[in-house]
């Protein structure tokens, strides 16, 4: 456990006084892909605004290789926050900027010393990385709904993030696109080594890409298992056997 990239600590987790999940503990290795689950409503977009610094926790610590990132001044903050790239769920591009552009717009500010030629170079590479190549120029409107994910997650490697976040990827995508997904973040996540951090409770995705899963608990307000998804499938507690489960037959289909 020597190697965690984000430890969150007795983190409770929600808006002004109300705790929607509390006393949660885990880590996340580096290189490893992390998934929250549980039903709907549970709080694990909340847990993921804490986790992306978008919000300060009510109790507990996040820590960044070790380092409090709410002890931070607001400097340090912005600092470490460029370790962490996000895609969220409605993908969240400038449609009035091509994607060479919408690419450039946060190396442009965080990486004020790069010139121009340099900075379409890296855009354009980012856009290999996620298998749209040659589409610098087109604008977001113009692609599916899958292609524009993959912009969005282009856009979240900019500027190599050590952590990428994603919310619900596959909202919105037939289940070839979905796949096509899940097989993209596992290719960036050997190919960078970054830790991969994903809320989603779409159970092909789940078996396809954990290494390590984190349920939440809507009940009781807390994490109820921590473990590889099938460890937790096999032996996890009966709620998150029966969320697994769920979908009987698929798993035996992935496997055979
Ligand atoms: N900005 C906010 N301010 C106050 N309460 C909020 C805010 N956003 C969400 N909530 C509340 O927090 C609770 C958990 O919501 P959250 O979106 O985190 O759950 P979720 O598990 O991600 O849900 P889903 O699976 O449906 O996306 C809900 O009761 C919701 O109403």
């Amino acid at each position: 456990m020597s190697d965690a990239v984000l430890t969150v600590e007795q983190l409770d987790a929600g808006y002004g006084t109300r705790v929607i999940q509390h006393d949660l503990n885990f880590s996340i290795q580096r290189g490893e892909v992390f998934v929250i689950m549980g039903g709907s409503g549970c709080g694990k977009s909340t847990v993921l605004r804490h986790l992306i610094g978008l919000q300060a926790p009510l109790g507990g610590r996040v820590l960044f290789h070790g380092e409090d990132f709410w002890a931070q001044d607001e400097a340090r903050r912005a600092e470490l926050l460029q370790h962490f790239g996000v895609l969220y769920q409605n993908s969240a591009l400038w449609g009035s900027m091509t994607l060479r552009e919408n690419i450039c717009l946060p190396l442009e500010t965080y990486r004020p010393n790069l010139g121009r030629a340099e900075l379409d170079e890296l855009a354009a590479l980012k856009l290999n990385l996620v298998g749209l190549g040659g589409c610098d120029e087109l604008y977001p409107a113009e692609l599916s709904g899958g292609m524009r994910k993959r912009a969005a997650l282009a856009r979240a490697l900019s500027l190599d993030p050590q952590v990428l976040f994603f919310d619900e990827p596959s909202a919105g995508l037939d289940p070839i696109s979905s796949k096509a997904l899940d097989e993209l973040i596992l290719q960036l996540r050997d190919s960078l080594g970054s830790s991969i951090v994903l809320v989603t409770h779409e159970l092909p995705s789940i078996f396809a890409v954990a290494d390590t899963c984190l349920f939440l608990d809507g009940q009781t307000g807390t994490q109820i298992a921590l473990g590889a998804p099938r460890e937790l499938l096999a032996n996890g507690p009966q709620e998150v056997q029966r969320f697994l489960g769920r979908n009987g037959t698929f798993l035996k289909a992935e496997d055979a």
